[in-house]
C-alpha cells in the first residue's frame, strides 16, 4: 500500500492511500478528516467479488483510521456503478456466485452501517446496485440532467432482494418504491429529485464534490456516538433482517439465480448489452 500527501483543489493537503493496480482510490483531507472514496474499475464499475471486497476492505480502514465522514465517488467518466456484475450470476461457478453473495451482503452491511457520515457524489449512471450503493450512504449529490438511477431489475426479469427494497422504502417511502420497483423505473435526475431519491441535483462534479463536504462537515458539530446511535436505531431493522436472515437471503439467491427462467433473462438481457 502506498501513501502521499497531494494538495487539493482548495490548497490543503490530502492524504493519498492506493494500492498498485487498485479498482478504489481513496483520498484524505487532512484539515476536515473527510475521505473520498472514487471507484475505479472500467468500463462501467460493475461490482464483481474482487471489486467489492475492495470496497468493503477500503470502508474498514477508513473506520479504523477514524475519518470525519465519506465521498462516495466514480473516476469514470459517465457512470457512477452499472451495479453488480451481471458476469457473476450469468451461467455462473456456484462456489463463486455465492462467495460473491456474501460479500455483496458484507460489503453493503458495513456501507450501510458506517460510524462516519457518507455522501454519494452520482456523477453518472447508477441503476440497480450502483442505486442500492447511492442509497446507502446518507445523503445524494447526483450530478445532472444527463443521467438516471433506479432499481430496475425488474426490467432483467429478476427481483431486487428484501434489504434493496427496504433500504429504497427507508429513502422513498413505501408507495413510491413499490412503483418504482414494480416497473423497474429508471429515474433522470430531476425526476430523482422530485420523488426524494436523491437530495440535490448539480450541474457538475465540483459542485457536488463542494456540496458534499459541506453536508459532512455540519456533522463537525454532531457527537459522533450521537450521530451513531442515531444512524443505528434508524436503519436497525433493515440492518438486523439481513444479519438474521444472511444465510436464507444466500441460499435463496443462489437457487434462484441459477434457474433456467431466470439464466435465460439474464441471457437476453446481456445479449441487448452487448448490441
Ligand atoms: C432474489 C435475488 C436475485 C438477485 C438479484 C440481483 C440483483 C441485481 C442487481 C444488479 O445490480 S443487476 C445489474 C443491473 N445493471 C444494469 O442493468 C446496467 C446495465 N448497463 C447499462 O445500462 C449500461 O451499460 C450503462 C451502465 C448505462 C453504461 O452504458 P454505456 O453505453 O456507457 O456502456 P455499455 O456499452 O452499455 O457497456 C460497456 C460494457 O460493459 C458491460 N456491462 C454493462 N453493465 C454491466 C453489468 N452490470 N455487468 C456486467 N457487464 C456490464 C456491457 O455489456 C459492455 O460490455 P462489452 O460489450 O464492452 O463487452
Amino acid at each position: 500500500m502506498l501513501r502521499r500527501l497531494i494538495l487539493s483543489r482548495n490548497n490543503t493537503f490530502i492524504n493519498c492511500r492506493y494500492a498498485s493496480q487498485s479498482m478504489v482510490q481513496t483520498t484524505v483531507d487532512e484539515k476536515s478528516g473527510i475521505a473520498t472514496v472514487t471507484m475505479n474499475k472500467s468500463p462501467v464499475n460493475s461490482l464483481n467479488l474482487e471489486f467489492l471486497d475492495e470496497i468493503k476492505t477500503e470502508l474498514n480502514k477508513l473506520e479504523k483510521d477514524k475519518v470525519k465522514g465519506m465521498m462516495l465517488t466514480s473516476g469514470l467518466q459517465k457512470i457512477f456503478s452499472a451495479g453488480l456484475d451481471i458476469t457473476e450470476f450469468y451461467n455462473p461457478n456456484p462456489d463463486r456466485l455465492s462467495k460473491f453473495w456474501s460479500t455483496l451482503q458484507d460489503t453493503w452491511l458495513t456501507l450501510y452501517k458506517t460510524p462516519f457520515p457518507t455522501a454519494a457524489i452520482i456523477n453518472g449512471h447508477s441503476p440497480a446496485g450502483g442505486c442500492l450503493f447511492a442509497m446507502s450512504c446518507d445523503y445524494r449529490i447526483m450530478v445532472g440532467p444527463k443521467y438516471t438511477i433506479g432499481l430496475n431489475e425488474t426490467k432483467l426479469g429478476i427481483v431486487a432482494p428484501k434489504w434493496f427494497i427496504d433500504t429504497m422504502v427507508a429513502v422513498i417511502g413505501q408507495r413510491k418504491a413499490e412503483i418504482s420497483l414494480t416497473t423497474g423505473k429508471m429515474y433522470t435526475t430531476d425526476e430523482a429529485l422530485h420523488i426524494g431519491l436523491i437530495d440535490e441535483s448539480v450541474p457538475d462534479v465540483n459542485t457536488a464534490l463542494t456540496q458534499g463536504n459541506l453536508f459532512l462537515n455540519n456533522f463537525q458539530r454532531i457527537s459522533p456516538w450521537a450521530y451513531k446511535m442515531t444512524k443505528d436505531i434508524t436503519r436497525q431493522s433493515t440492518v438486523q433482517w439481513l444479519i438474521d436472515n444472511k444465510q436464507k437471503d444466500l441460499d435463496f439467491v443462489v437457487t434462484y439465480l441459477q434457474s433456467a427462467e431466470v439464466q435465460k433473462s439474464l441471457g437476453l438481457y446481456l445479449q441487448s448489452l452487448k448490441k
